[in-house]
Parts: structure tokens; C-alpha cells; sequence
């Protein structure tokens, strides 16, 4: 499979886009998050929303999701279709609740599936998106209460959400068989509700190697060379991914 991310940057990054992807398999096209600067992003890229077959949700900041509006309008007054949309079970009721609803609604339309074909998906199953696209949602910590779900495509590629660092999840997945790692990362400590690039380089080598750094702030620059034998991801770039 082939991702490239639509943006690189931390939540508050000016230089890089929200840190939201795009996956292809055989001209499919899954994006992952859809954040406050998603449109501008993916229309830099060369696409429309027209073009996408698919949304998958990690949590709810505006980062990941403060674009979906924008997607629902747009499919809906535009295309006239409704986008297809991957989310956990735990959180459909709070993306119209607590973030869409608001900017949505107008009669007779007052509900998320007026606008999404749903599909809410559960942590821990595997879920097949397209036959060469299967996700696997793996609960991960982020903020206290606040439920953030990290992804594990094709049994072998951890893409993160925002998370805590955890070295323990990660070698397990590389024990299990995972080869890519794509993981948030604050360049300055303390990483607070992020991973922090001195937590990550505590991993052992062999695992630095497989992992690439993204959703970075501005000075990330700064930093090329220091992260050890991990990699920063960088905003349109397309790489592939041996699944
Ligand atoms: O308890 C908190 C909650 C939030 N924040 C900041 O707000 C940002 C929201 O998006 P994000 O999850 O990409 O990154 C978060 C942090 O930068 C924080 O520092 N501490
Ligand atoms: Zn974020
Ligand atoms: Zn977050």
C-alpha cells in the first residue's frame, strides 16, 4: 500500500498541515483524520473530496476531525453522496454530539447518518476496508477520559494516533510482525499527551529503524539528525509500505 501524509505537523504547527493521510491500494483511497486544514491540504495535493472512497477517525480534536464538516457539506451540496466513514463504536455518538452537530444540522437533517454512511468499527477486530485494506483499532493513551484509537493496517503497519509513549505496545507489535511504524512525536520534552523524541529514542535500534516521525511542530528542522535511526515523515511525500 502507498500512504502520504497530507500534513506532518503537531496541533499547533503553521509550517505543516494537520497530520492526516491518505492510503492507496489499487486506486482506492483511504483518509486518515481529516483535520482543521484537511481542505486546503488535500486540494494541494491534487484532489477533491469526490476523490476519496473512505474516512478512518483516531479522536476527537480538531486536528483529526475539525474537517469533516466541510467533507459532509461538500458531499452532500456538491456530489450529492454520502462519504463513507470509519469510526470506533465509542465514538459516533460523540463526533455529532460534542463536534459536528452544531454546524450540520438544519431540518430535516439532525442526525450523523444523514450525512455519513457509518460504519462503526470495534478495537481489537479486524475490519477489511478494501480486499488489500484491513485495520485493526488499538486503543491507546492520549488524554485521561478521552478515547484515542491508533491503527494497525494489514496486521503489519502502526499507524499512531496522538499517544503517550508506550515501548511496551511497540515491542509487542514488532514481535508480532510489524515493519512499519508511523508515530506522533513532540520534539521537546516533556511530550505530556504526546510521545516525546527522548522517550522514542530509548527504543532499541532495531526498532528506531523501522519507526518514521510525524506530526512535529515547526522546528522540526531543528532536529534532523538527532532522532537517532528513526526518520521524520515529510508532508506529500508518498511512501510504500510492504503489507
Ligand atoms: O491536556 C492537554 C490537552 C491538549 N494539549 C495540547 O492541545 C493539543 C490538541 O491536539 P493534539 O492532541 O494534537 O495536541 C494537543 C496538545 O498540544 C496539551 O498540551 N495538554
Ligand atoms: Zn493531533
Ligand atoms: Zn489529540
Amino acid at each position: 500500500m502507498q500512504i502520504q501524509m497530507l500534513g506532518t505537523g503537531g496541533a499547533f504547527a503553521k509550517k505543516y498541515s494537520n497530520n492526516n493521510a491518505l492510503i492507496e491500494v489499487e486506486g482506492f483511497k483511504l483518509l486518515v483524520d481529516c483535520g482543521i486544514t484537511l481542505p486546503r491540504s488535500l486540494h494541494d495535493a491534487g484532489y477533491s473530496f469526490n476523490d476519496l472512497d473512505a474516512v478512518l477517525i483516531s479522536h476527537m480534536h480538531a486536528d483529526h476531525v475539525g474537517g469533516l464538516e466541510e467533507y459532509a457539506f461538500q458531499m452532500m451540496f456538491r456530489y450529492g453522496k454520502k462519504p463513507v466513514l470509519y469510526i470506533a463504536d465509542t465514538l459516533v455518538e460523540p463526533l455529532w454530539e460534542q463536534t459536528l452537530r452544531g454546524g450540520l444540522t438544519q431540518e430535516p437533517l439532525n442526525a450523523l447518518s444523514d450525512f455519513f454512511d457509518v460504519r462503526p468499527i470495534k478495537e481489537g477486530e479486524s475490519y477489511e476496508i478494501h480486499p488489500e485494506i484491513r485495520v485493526k483499532l488499538i486503543r491507546t493513551d492520549h488524554i485521561a477520559g478521552k478515547l484515542s484509537y491508533s491503527f494497525l493496517f494489514n496486521e503489519n503497519f502502526f499507524y499512531s494516533a496522538d499517544m503517550k509513549f508506550d515501548g511496551g505496545l511497540l515491542k509487542e507489535l514488532i514481535e508480532d510482525g510489524v515493519s512499519t511504524i508511523f508515530h506522533d512525536c513532540q520534539l521537546v520534552s516533556p511530550g505530556v499527551v504526546h510521545a516525546s523524541l527522548d522517550e522514542l529514542l530509548t527504543l532499541p535500534e532495531d526498532i528506531q529503524e523501522k519507526v518514521w516521525l510525524m506530526h512535529y511542530n515547526d522546528n522540526m528542522e531543528e532536529f534532523v539528525g538527532r532522532t537517532g535511526k528513526m526518520r521524520f515523515v515529510e508532508q506529500f511525500a508518498v511512501y510504500e509500505i510492504k503489507t
